[in-house]
């Protein structure tokens, strides 16, 4: 590839990401500053664009990503400081053929990652929108698995690594939020969206029993 081709890749990959956190930021899954996005650019060497740590994501700058390598760390001298979460995209890239990742704090994934906390998992049966998962068959079952929440990085990143067996999929950290994969922006924003539905649709119906 030429410098100029490379350029436009990264351009490219960049304007994708933007555009998924613009439409993120309009469902209002960033709050105080929370959830971290990433996109890969390059498979050999492995680089990524991470969004830069503690950034107001529902504002669009030239300083909202970096380029990142395969353990997490700036392709460049710069000021900006990768995401705090970025151990958990690096796992996502190296282990998987994901090609983008994407983790939000709601509402609802906090109060189910809780209620179901001890379990380790939720389940979801019955409900269309687990085919966002490609799970077709009538008696399929979506099941995320729920980790703790190590408040050091490098531990998380070991137990999330775990759940790391295809390429796409979804976990979440128990009262703190989600992280998705998929092969592409597209996947990973439908798979995003589809586990946001299931978890505002179960929320609801534990508060109406
Ligand atoms: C203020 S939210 C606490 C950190 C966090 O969980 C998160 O998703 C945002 O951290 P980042 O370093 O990616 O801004
Ligand atoms: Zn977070």
């Amino acid at each position: 590839m030429t410098t100029e081709q490379t350029l436009t890749k990264l351009q490219e990959k960049w304007n994708e990401l933007a555009d998924v956190k613009d439409v993120l930021a309009g469902r209002d899954w960033f709050m105080g500053t929370s959830g971290n996005l990433a996109i890969k650019v390059n498979d050999a060497p492995l680089q990524f664009l991470v969004t830069a740590s503690g950034k107001d994501k529902y504002k669009r700058t030239d300083e909202d990503f970096l380029l990142v390598d395969a353990a997490g760390e700036p392709v460049e001298a710069t000021h900006l400081k990768p995401s705090a979460e970025t151990l958990l995209h690096s796992a996502i890239y190296n282990k998987t053929g994901a090609g983008c990742s994407l983790h939000v704090h709601t509402v609802a994934n906090n109060v189910l990652s809780e209620h179901y906390g001890r379990d380790g998992k939720i389940d979801f049966k019955g409900q269309e929108l687990i085919k966002a998962f490609g799970l077709w068959d009538e008696d399929a079952v979506l099941s995320i698995p729920i980790i703790a929440n190590h408040a050091h990085i490098p531990r998380l990143a070991e137990d999330f690594e775990e759940h790391l067996t295809a390429d796409k999929g979804a976990v979440l950290i128990r009262n703190h939020g989600i992280t998705v994969w998929g092969k592409d922006a597209f996947e990973a924003k439908k798979l995003l969206e589809a586990s946001e539905f299931l978890f505002q649709y179960q929320l609801a119906l534990l508060q109406i029993k």
